[in-house]
């Protein structure tokens, strides 16, 4: 189950998105809005409470730019959200940073990239190694706030 949620901007990215990867056999949990005028934190923080919670293995997070949601659900401890524009950092996140909220931005992206872009986000798998050692490090400084 992917989580996927937007604030007012992002709608219509949402539902593109939900519409490619539905047919690959994507489930989604889709929250946020549905037009209305709504804050972003709210979403990105019920978003990252349901992969907390184990409901969801992954989430989409959509807003103007995606920056305003990045920097919520990056206070949420055991969330590593990247903001994606491009095929290369969105691959690499997954690769090396073992991210599990991906961010995007609805004015600055075209929707069929966005799709693209979740695609390779929900198919491309942590390489661990080295890298774990580093999310590891991540997680300690989380633990000495
Ligand atoms: O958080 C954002 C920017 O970091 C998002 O782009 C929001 O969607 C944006 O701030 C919403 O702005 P609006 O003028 O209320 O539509």
């Amino acid at each position: 189950m992917i989580a996927i949620g937007c604030d007012h901007a992002g709608v219509e990215m949402k539902k593109a998105i939900i519409a490619a990867l539905s047919v690959q056999g994507y489930e989604f949990m889709e929250m946020g809005s549905e037009g209305e005028p709504c804050d972003y934190p709210d979403v990105a923080e019920k978003l990252c409470h349901e992969i907390l919670a184990g409901h969801c293995d992954k989430g989409i997070l959509i807003c103007g730019t995606g920056i305003g949601m990045s920097i919520a659900a990056n206070k949420i401890k055991g969330i590593r959200a990247a903001l994606c524009a491009d095929s290369f950092s969105t691959r690499f996140t997954r690769m090396h940073n073992d991210t599990n909220v991906m961010c995007m931005g609805a004015r600055t992206l075209g929707c069929g990239l966005a799709c693209e872009l979740a695609e390779i986000f929900l198919t491309t798998e942590f390489e661990g190694g080295r890298h774990q050692r580093r999310i590891d490090l991540i997680t300690a400084i989380e633990n000495n706030q």
